[in-house]
């Protein structure tokens, strides 16, 4: 199987197979119109034109990928270009620096941020919320994305040529204050690599995973 091997001109998308969702994110990338796959091996990786790093637990993903040496040739690949959507602990790992994480802990990096680990802290550690997101709430009749937060990182930094993509507001929809996360950066692109801090697979939106297929197909052109 080739990098282009969509054989009915769906986009081939993989799947991070290692820890956390990779069901639900299978459906939603179905949902928005690719072809979803499950990669665990470096010909499965080689095999894909675009992958998903589902949350779950980056410390263990991060020692997984290295177990099962996917670490560098994913490092790889991203330099190539191959785009990359990460969720949560999936953000964590697409990061250039992080703060929180465990002594050995290495992220794959690539995108110009700094994330912080468990940013949300113990009182609202798990939550939804609806966002205005870019590139999907901003387009006509778009609406805000529900998003679930659990455990979640934020984005402390951003670099130069990283797009904003949506952040917390200052108040929740009930007119509380936010806090101190209030406008923390939580979705954002470098690239061809996607990044939110909040799970869209189990909101049965699938407009997030729609954003990313339509990288993928963009970058298939260029
Ligand atoms: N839902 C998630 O992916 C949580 C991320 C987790 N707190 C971590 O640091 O990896």
């Amino acid at each position: 199987m080739t990098a282009s091997a969509g054989v009915d001109g769906r986009p081939v998308v993989g799947v991070l197979a290692l820890q956390g969702d990779v069901r639900e994110h299978a459906a939603a990338l179905e949902q928005a119109g690719a072809r979803a796959v499950g990669v665990r091996r470096v010909s499965e990786l080689e095999a894909v034109e675009g992958l998903v790093l589902p949350g779950g637990e980056s410390t263990t993903i991060d020692k997984l990928l290295r177990l099962f040496e996917l670490a560098e040739p994913l490092r790889r690949l991203i330099g190539q270009g191959l785009p990359v959507f990460g969720s949560c602990a999936g953000m964590i790992l697409l990061a250039d620096r992080i703060e929180g994480g465990t002594a050995d802990q290495r992220t794959l990096g690539g995108m110009d941020v700094v994330v912080r680990r468990n940013a949300f802290g113990r009182q609202v550690d798990s939550f939804e919320a609806d966002l205005q997101v870019g590139g999907i709430s901003d387009l006509p009749g778009g609406r805000p994305v529900r998003t679930a937060f659990i455990r979640a990182p934020w984005v402390e930094h951003a670099g130069p040529d990283v797009e904003v993509l949506a952040r917390i507001p200052d108040r929740w929809a009930d007119g509380s204050a936010v806090g101190p996360a209030a406008g923390k950066i939580v979705a954002a692109r470098h690239g061809r690599l996607l990044a939110t801090a909040f799970h869209p697979e189990i909101t049965g939106d699938a407009r997030v995973h729609g954003l990313f297929v339509r990288l993928v197909q963009a970058s298939r052109r260029s």
